[in-house]
């Protein structure tokens, strides 16, 4: 007690915005129930918001940080809610705001990049699209959960053929109940496991973050909005990199080394211990280290550390 009253009297400011944002005013937050979840919740979790089910079957879940009012439903559910306004924030897949035609009426705030799939059509027949009939000469089926998407694909391909709405299981359908499917794709294993052949990709979508248009309209709820992206977006941007930092003794041409690194912004750069030299601090693409790492070496680094990053805020 006597240390978290004397950290909050050290540092009265951030105690004091911890407070006020209990008091903020309310977002009312749709989390995806289905694949998304555990995504989301980690994305919340590593932004340091806690996110808390009362139990397996329960719905509303607790915010640790925030005003949320917060609800777990289907992501398909949440976006209509958004365009009618009940709720100001939320996720889903891009695929169903193109299936439910709801583009430029709900706000895209963040591509959490999470859970990317492919939406294709799929077939027994590689060639399907070239004969442009069915099983025995007849009629081309389609069949698919996403109704839009497919229809509108069959129009833009010139097809003459009957669609047929599924509820799941897709893949299941060829080659006796239908002759193509459209269907999403993440590792391609449901696909392959049915002898299905991809033979168009129609668009690609993951998990992202929207807001009412009204929720984005009010300054109040929006300026809660930004700081909420902004979190969770800089958990997304560290996990894309990595710390790298190293020494560089005296007697090496710090200005040289500092020129080859790959950032946008300037490192770090502190004095050692009696100026034998420097500490360069840098956060570089995961993808680079390997190739980073030896070159720091060849230009004379030495003690090179790599850690990883939890957010990053530019
Ligand atoms: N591997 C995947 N398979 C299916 N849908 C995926 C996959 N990865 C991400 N998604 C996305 O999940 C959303 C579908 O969510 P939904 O909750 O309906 O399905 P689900 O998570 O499979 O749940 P359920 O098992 O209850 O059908 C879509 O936007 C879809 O693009
Ligand atoms: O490319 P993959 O990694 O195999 O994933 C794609 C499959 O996963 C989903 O099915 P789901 O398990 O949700 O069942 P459903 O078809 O009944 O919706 C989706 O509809 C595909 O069938």
């Amino acid at each position: 007690m006597a240390d978290a009253a004397a950290a909050a009297a050290a540092a009265p400011e951030v105690y004091a915005a911890a407070e006020a944002e209990e008091k903020m005013p309310e977002i009312r937050l749709a989390l995806c129930k289905g694949r998304m979840k555990d995504g989301v919740f980690k994305l919340f979790a590593d932004a340091g918001i806690k996110i808390t089910l009362g139990n397996e079957r329960a719905y509303r879940p607790t915010v640790s940080w925030g005003n949320f009012d917060a609800k777990l439903l289907k992501p398909q559910n949440i976006l209509g809610m958004l365009v009618q306004g009940s709720r100001d924030v939320g996720f889903g897949g891009h695929d169903w705001v193109l299936e439910l035609d709801l583009e430029g009426k709900v706000v895209e705030i963040m591509d959490t990049k999470m859970d990317p799939v492919r939406i294709v059509a799929a077939a027994p027949d590689p060639d399907v699209l070239k004969s442009g009939v069915g099983r025995g000469g007849r009629k081309l089926i389609i069949a698919s959960e996403y109704s839009t998407i497919t229809q509108k694909w069959i129009k833009e391909k010139g097809l003459d053929a009957t669609f047929l709405r599924t509820w799941g299981a897709t893949e299941s359908l060829p080659p006796e109940d239908a002759d193509i499917i459209v269907d999403n794709t993440a590792t391609g294993s449901t696909l392959k496991a049915n002898g299905l052949h991809i033979v168009d990709t129609i668009l690609t979508s993951s998990t992202r973050m929207f807001a009412s248009k009204a929720a984005m309209a009010d300054e109040g709820k929006r300026a809660e909005i930004e700081k909420l992206v902004m979190l969770l977006e800089s958990v997304k941007a560290a996990r894309e990199r990595k710390m790298v930092t190293f020494n560089l003794l005296k007697g090496h041409d710090i200005d040289s080394v500092i020129e080859k690194l790959p950032c946008a912004r300037m490192p770090t750069v502190s004095e050692l211990y009696h100026g034998g030299g420097y500490a360069v601090q840098v956060a570089v693409h995961s993808k680079l280290v390997p190739s980073l790492v030896p070159l720091i070496k060849s230009w004379g680094g030495t003690d090179v550390i790599v850690t990883a990053i939890s957010q990053l805020v530019s």
